[in-house]
């Protein structure tokens, strides 16, 4: 009952619009309320793409039905946007900015901003953005702002030249709302034809150590409480795609990354099936599968 009577609001909020660079939005929506719409949300997407897997034309309507019904992607957005609000653990990019203080990026790079693709933005102000650091392309499913362009990642034309690539990308809980988990994976490999590996050879010295770079975000339960997935798989999956850990932090709810794309990917090491790795009654099913 609760679901139904706060979707008429979300709706209006959205009807309204909201300025593209200041996007504090009201809480209007109370801690529990907007975990349990993202919550829901995932869990309609996944059967979604189960149904659609198995071609199950009733159930994907009634699936669509339900989504709607509950405020579609922008409500679900909404409600991200809301659980960014520092009471509820803040913006991701928070993290990425420190880091990069941390590796002196901030004063090597005044001259040289840093070519970045922001794919799932919600908003254009986030601390990147701040940072004066970067200059951000966004793409979202569904844009939110006129700084964001509606733009699938997985249909996004892949660069032909170097200078169209880029030296980091942002996929700061993006991979958790991909329904199925080949997806999630194919999102991964797809990363590095994205990135521009001549950073090596054009940064600034003393920063292009740490380039190109992928920022990963993902909540901390699929990495630290599942039965299909953890740190370990995780690793050996970016190993096998080219890339190292440079930095990682869990904080309570989420887990952060900084991947640097250093080495040739190995296509003979992408096997990655859905196996259990640790069992037991309280895990999640989170997994990430890969094929060559
Ligand atoms: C939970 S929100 C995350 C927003 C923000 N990056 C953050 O850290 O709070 C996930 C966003 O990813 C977007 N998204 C998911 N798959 C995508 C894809 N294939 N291409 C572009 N955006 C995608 C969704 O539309 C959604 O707005």
């Amino acid at each position: 009952m609760a679901k139904k009577r706060q979707a008429p609001l979300l709706k209006k909020m959205l009807a309204k619009g909201r300025p593209p660079l200041a996007p504090k939005p009201q809480a209007v929506l109370s801690k529990k309320a907007t975990q349990k719409l993202i919550r829901s949300h995932h869990g309609l997407n996944k059967k979604l793409a189960k149904a659609e897997a198995r071609g199950d034309k009733e159930e994907v309507d009634k699936l669509n039905k339900q989504i709607n019904d509950s405020g579609g992607l922008s409500s679900y957005q909404l409600a991200s946007i809301q659980g960014q609000s520092s009471e509820r653990g803040g913006d991701s990019s928070v993290v990425l900015v420190e880091w990069l203080k941390d590796i002196k990026v901030v004063t090597a790079s005044s001259e040289h901003k840093l070519r970045m693709l922001e794919v799932g933005a919600l908003s254009t102000d986030n601390a990147c953005f701040k940072s004066g650091l970067f200059d951000i392309e966004r793409i979202d499913l569904n844009s939110q702002a006129p700084g964001i362009k509606k733009q699938d990642f997985m249909e996004r034309p892949v660069p032909q030249f170097e200078k169209d690539q880029f030296d980091i990308i942002s996929l700061s809980l993006v991979l958790n709302f991909v329904p199925t988990e080949e997806g999630r994976g194919a999102m991964l490999k797809r990363t590095c034809q994205f990135l521009d590996q001549r950073a090596p050879r054009t940064m600034p010295k003393g920063i292009q150590d740490n380039f190109p770079a992928l920022f990963l975000v993902l909540p901390a339960p699929s990495v630290v409480n599942s039965r299909y997935f953890n740190d370990e798989r995780l690793t050996l999956m970016m190993a096998s795609l080219g890339y190292v850990m440079l930095r990682r932090e869990q904080k309570r709810k989420l887990v952060y990354y900084l991947w640097l794309l250093r080495d040739k990917p190995s296509p003979d090491e992408q096997h990655f099936r859905k196996e259990i790795i640790k069992s037991g009654g309280n895990r999640n099913n989170f997994c990430i599968t890969m094929k060559p």
